[in-house]
């Protein structure tokens, strides 16, 4: 993690470290977010506004629970690592950005164990490289043609927009100075002009032309001019605004050993701490003193807890998060892995400790220290504090990174262990279920947490196939858009096999076709539908059914430490 090649105003970026193939793939852990969703802030809580940079759409993340009816109801995840970090150069980009998530509770049931309720089950959230990449190489994902034209200042790489670009060079600019031959610094002195313009996305030609001296670039064009015919002529990745553009995301590891921070000094599994989920562990020998982790930090000022406060429970992400108790401020850091570091109750075992960078650095403001609550309050939007978390003796390949989380995170735990009441109620989470098929209303029902799903599409009036015997009822119609996210309850009343001799491969063999009944809102009867697909069904967990939703279940940020806190934080008294 380094400054971005993008500019101040991308602020980091994520870069490989070593040449990464086609296919690789990063795996995250993805922390639900109930407090709101993208864009959605409370009013009156402009303190949250600094998360909108940091959240995606729950169901990118298989985030499925509470995405039910409709998206409206869906809520935000928080990826930490490259999903937070990578930023987006659009049809340049190298990355598939994050998507998906596995549900694992790490054999911990409510049944017995107080620590379901307290991490996030959702991890293996992938970001997979959709070229080779070399080395230095900053990553590069692909957001959405609409949200990145909106940072200022940023240069935007939409396809169409690098197209004009490059047909203002080829058959304007190229074809003029080959005509004219303006001096050589004639040439050099119109191409800074040009590039001097700022972003606009009214000028996308200019606005995309490449960053680099003129030399360069009619070097690079007479040398493509001659290789032409027979290396690679039209193919995208050859024009010159794309290899121009593709090389300024790079950087030399040198520099980025100098200005950035390893993300690669631990790996998530499963912890060696009774009831704690998942753990980060070393992946190679970190001595004493070695910055294992960095992480900037999303910051809340005076609004604390309140902002992630859900009206009868906090988000979980304030288990993630650190905060002092003599103050509101709150931090969320974002580095990759850090957020996988489990408390030591066994103090011999910690072996990192948080502390403030001790230099400025593009998120790291050494002034906020100084500042209040307040100041962090209207500061939203940028970030300007990080931790790097730091080797406190001689860790060994395969250790688990463990942290002192303070007392009160202690008692905290200890008390709500103790007092845990098991729950015995027949529970299998949606994501556990192996089922293939879908279970009818005639047989063995779901479990309570369960509820099936259709989506609302059938023929627009009764269709009788067979005379003999006239079924009342619907046909399903294929979804046109089968990524609408409309869906409605239903009851699955009866299930057929279908085989499929046409076709070769997957076309091939049996398959299931479902009646089912919708129950929707605007209509007293049920609609009843037959020859729904299997992928017309879905089986989603209740809102608010998993174990991270249980009432009372574990919430407690991490400590601060004492020496971390700035004087200029303080306006708690603790109770
Ligand atoms: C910052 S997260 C650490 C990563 C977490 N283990 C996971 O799998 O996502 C903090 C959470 O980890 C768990 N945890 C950390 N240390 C623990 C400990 N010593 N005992 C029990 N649970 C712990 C608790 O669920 C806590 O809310």
């Amino acid at each position: 993690m380094a400054p971005s090649t993008l500019g101040e105003d991308a602020n980091l970026g994520m870069y490989a470290g070593r040449d990464i193939p086609t296919n690789f793939t990063w795996h995250e852990m993805a922390i639900p977010l109930l407090f709101r969703e993208w864009g959605d802030h409370k009013p009156g809580y402009r303190d949250g506004v600094l998360w909108d940079r940091y959240i995606w759409e729950g169901d990118i993340m298989n985030i499925e629970t509470y995405q039910d009816t409709n998206r409206e109801k869906s809520r935000a995840v928080f990826v930490p690592g490259i999903g937070c970090t990578v930023n987006s150069l659009l049809d340049m980009n190298n990355i598939l950005s994050t998507h998906g998530s596995i549900y694992d509770t790490v054999d911990l049931h409510r049944s017995k164990d107080p620590g379901v309720t307290a991490f996030t089950p959702y991890h293996s959230a992938q970001t997979r490289a959709v070229r080779d990449i070399e080395a230095g190489t900053e990553l590069m994902a692909m957001y959405g043609d609409f949200w990145i034209p909106d940072i200022p200042n940023v240069q935007v790489t939409l396809d169409y927009e690098l197209e004009q670009a490059e047909l203002f060079l080829q058959q304007r600019y190229l074809p003029w100075i080959t005509k004219y031959k303006p001096s050589a610094s004639l040439q050099h002195g119109l191409w800074e002009l040009m590039k001097s313009l700022p972003y606009q996305r009214n000028n996308r030609a200019l606005s995309n032309l490449p960053r680099t001296e003129w030399k360069h670039v009619i070097d690079y064009y007479l040398q493509q001019q001659q290789s032409k015919s027979k290396d690679g002529a039209g193919d995208k990745d050859k024009t010159i605004v794309r290899h121009f553009i593709r090389q300024s995301t790079k950087r030399s590891i040198e520099w980025l050993q100098e200005n950035g921070y390893c993300q690669d000094h631990m790996e998530a599994k499963t912890s060696t701490i009774p009831q704690a989920g998942r753990g980060a562990f070393a992946t190679r020998a970190l001595p004493q003193g070695t910055i294992v982790g960095y992480s900037p930090l999303v910051h809340i000022g005076t609004q604390g807890q309140e902002i992630f406060w859900l009206g009868d429970r906090y988000d979980l992400v304030i288990n993630y998060s650190f905060q002092h108790a003599n103050s509101t401020v709150m931090l969320t850091p974002y580095g990759g892995m850090v957020n996988y570091i489990n408390h030591a109750f066994d103090k011999s075992r910690v072996n990192v400790r948080v502390q403030w960078l001790r230099r400025e650095f593009v998120a790291h403001k050494p002034h906020w220290l100084q500042q209040t609550a307040e100041f962090l309050h209207d500061t939203v939007d940028k970030i300007g504090l990080s931790f790097e978390y730091v080797a406190l003796r001689d860790i060994e390949p395969g250790e688990e990174i463990l942290m002192d989380y303070g007392s009160a995170w202690e008692q905290a735990w200890e008390y709500y262990a103790a007092q845990y009441t098991p729950i015995t109620d027949p529970y299998v989470a949606r994501a556990q279920w192996n089922e293939t098929h879908y279970r009818t209303q005639d047989e063995e029902s779901y479990t309570e947490n369960l509820v099936t799903m259709c989506y609302e599409s059938y023929s627009s009036t009764v269709i009788v196939e067979d005379d003999e015997d006239p079924e009342d009822g619907y046909v399903w119609v294929p979804m046109l858009r089968p990524e609408d996210p409309h869906r409605v309850y239903c009851t699955v009343l009866e299930r057929y096999s279908i085989s499929h001799d046409e076709g070769d491969g997957d076309d091939k063999g049996q398959s299931f076709e479902y009646t089912v009944e919708l129950h929707l809102k605007d209509k007293d009867e049920p609609v009843i539908v037959r020859h729904v697909p299997e992928d017309g069904i879905f089986l989603y967990d209740r809102a608010f059914s998993q174990d991270w939703h249980l009432p009372g279940g574990f919430r407690h940020p991490i400590a601060l430490p004492d020496d971390m806190l700035p004087p200029s934080w303080v306006n708690v008294v603790p109770e």
